[in-house]
């Protein structure tokens, strides 16, 4: 009788088990499938249950196998249909909005600003959260870190964590900064000197500044003494390894077809946590001494202890934010980095206005936070290289409640309505945008970092077209981090070297969750004069 009641307990269970499964996997998309459609929205047809993951795929090996090496010396950025051919091709044939489909989770594609204004005006925070789908794809890196919380818990954090990215606390990180910038320079000083002479060398600069972002992340979020090396060391081995992995995001059951990768993540994942943990006990039992450090890490376990207690983050909350500092930004500050010294390398009359008006703000002596925030050019050219090569090349969202937009048309009260389904993600191509001749003008693809003279929108025809950082309530919290970062690498890089692009450097961005070159960044570094080459001081 026993047997019996268990089995059939089995047998219901396996029954609800499968039917939430084709509930989850086919039925509700194929209901929000035909919502889309009524709604007006035209797109590629899915199959089930990969979606256009597989015409996504045939474009990329195509793109790949006829990809062109172009000579070094013609560098176009003109690069949206060499990184997103599969959006390039639907765009034209469905328009600058369609849907699409990662496996079962339908995307609407977004590369037109007034559209995006249209579904998240006034309201994102409450309409539009972080797409499930990421949250679990990413959970290794971010956990339930600021970049993937939702709700009053985000608010929360982001409440804490702000402050923490003031001017004051970030002019403390100028000589960690100048530390390990110097460290990578004296590498590139003995690949010149290893060369014998002291002509130009080519040298893989995005391996380098790489690396350097990575410490100074590092060093900034948590310290390095007291284990954070190791952490550091175990946090570059999951950086690399979920880069390497090819996820099939979006299908169900995927996990199973990569146990052993899903597996080697999760067990490095726990390893970090508990590097990271002890740290942060170190730190909660350590004494007055714990107090004068200014890692980010540190100036959170402070804040806890201010207004009575409001501002206090559990261990758990505080390992989460870490491992968020750390793969939200470092990839992307080096990135910013790296397509510069590129382009200043394609663009020497560049690289000389930034040394003349480094030369300018600062004479040749030393260069303290204030000198820093005077370099105008300095700031043109890194929005214009967030432009052209957003290491970000989009940004995700998706409906918490069904959204209607009204007609753009009409400010009409009965003007037909558009209704986004629940549930529905949204795709927003940044790099698609931030190259739109429609809204930048003819020059859209060419490097000219005057557009920016004017304002920080640089002659964007529309408010939201430029969006290298994000939008609304959820804008990169660490963008005034990266612009004194920026700052710091790229002047002591240019007091140094002259940089030129090398023969053996090929043009070929690519997307791995970032926008970034395939192969690295070869240049030529020649040894300036010692004149030049005064060291930062504040
Ligand atoms: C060039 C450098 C960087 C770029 C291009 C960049 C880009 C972005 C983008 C596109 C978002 C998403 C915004 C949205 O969804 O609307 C974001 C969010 C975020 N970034 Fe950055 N980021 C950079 C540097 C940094 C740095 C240095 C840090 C920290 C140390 C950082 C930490 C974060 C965090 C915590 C969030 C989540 C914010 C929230 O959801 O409230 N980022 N970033």
């Amino acid at each position: 009788m026993e047997l019996a009641a268990a089995a059939l307990g089995t047998l219901v269970a396996l029954a609800l088990a499968t039917f939430y499964f084709v509930y989850a996997a086919w039925l509700s998309p194929a209901a929000t499938r035909r919502r889309l459609q009524k709604a007006g929205f035209s797109g590629p047809t899915p199959s089930f249950p990969l979606g256009n993951l597989p015409e996504i795929a045939s474009t990329l090996a195509a793109n790949s196998s006829s990809g062109t090496s172009p000579a070094p010396a013609v560098i176009s950025s003109d690069i949206h249909g060499a990184v997103f051919p599969y959006f390039a091709r639907w765009r034209a044939a469905f328009g600058k909005v369609f849907v699409y489909w990662l496996g079962t989770e339908p995307f609407v594609y977004v590369a037109d600003p007034e559209f995006l204004k249209r579904a998240t005006g006034g309201a994102v925070g409450r309409l539009w959260g972080k797409p499930d789908v990421f949250r679990r794809d990413r959970m290794p890196m971010f956990g339930r870190g600021l970049v993937m919380a939702e709700g009053d818990e985000w608010a929360r954090h982001r409440h804490i964590i702000a402050p923490a990215f003031s001017a004051t606390n970030l002019n403390d990180m100028i000589s960690l900064m100048e530390e390990t910038t110097a460290k990578m320079l004296r590498g590139w000083d003995h690949a010149v000197a290893a060369a014998g002479r002291s002509a130009a060398v080519a040298v893989d600069v995005e391996r380098g500044v790489v690396r350097n972002a990575a410490e100074i992340i590092a060093r900034a979020s948590f310290g390095i003494e007291e284990g954070g090396a190791r952490v550091f060391e175990k946090l570059q081995a999951m950086q690399s390894m979920l880069f390497r992995s090819n996820r099939l995001v979006g299908v169900p059951l995927a996990k199973l077809l990569q146990l052993r990768k899903t597996y080697e993540a999760w067990k490095l994942g726990r390893e970090i946590d508990a590097l990271l943990l002890d740290i942060i006990d170190a730190r909660r039992h350590a004494g007055g001494g714990a107090e004068k450090r200014k890692d980010l890490l540190s100036l959170l376990l402070a804040a806890g202890k201010k207004d009575g207690g409001k501002r206090v983050m559990t261990s758990r909350e505080l390992v989460d934010e870490c491992k968020t500092f750390f793969f939200g930004g470092h990839e992307t500050t080096a990135l910013a980095v790296s397509w510069t010294l590129l382009m200043l390398a394609a663009h020497p009359e560049w690289q000389h206005a930034l040394r003349d008006e480094l030369r300018e703000v600062t004479g040749d002596g030393p260069l303290d936070a204030a000198a820093l925030s005077k370099l105008t050019k300095m700031g043109w050219v890194l929005n214009e290289v967030l432009r052209l090569y957003p290491p970000s090349p989009n940004v995700q969202r998706q409906a918490l409640h069904d959204v209607t937009l009204t007609d753009a048309s009409s400010d009409d009260e009965g003007a037909p309505t558009t209704v986004i389904p629940k549930g529905t993600n949204m795709w927003i191509d940044v790099v698609a945008m931030h190259h739109d001749e429609e809204l930048w003008g003819s020059d859209a693809n060419e490097f000219r970092p005057e557009r920016f003279a004017a304002g920080a929108q640089g002659g964007c025809r529309h408010r939201l077209g430029y969006l290298p950082f994000g939008f609304g309530g959820r804008i990169c919290v660490g963008r005034n981090l990266t612009g004194m970062e920026y700052r710091v690498v790229l002047a002591m890089v240019l007091r140094r070297f002259e940089l030129a692009v090398a023969p053996e450097y090929r043009h070929a961005p690519r997307i791995m969750l970032s926008l970034r070159p395939s192969d690295g960044i070869q240049l030529l570094l020649t040894p300036l004069a010692a004149s030049t080459n005064a060291s930062i001081k504040h």
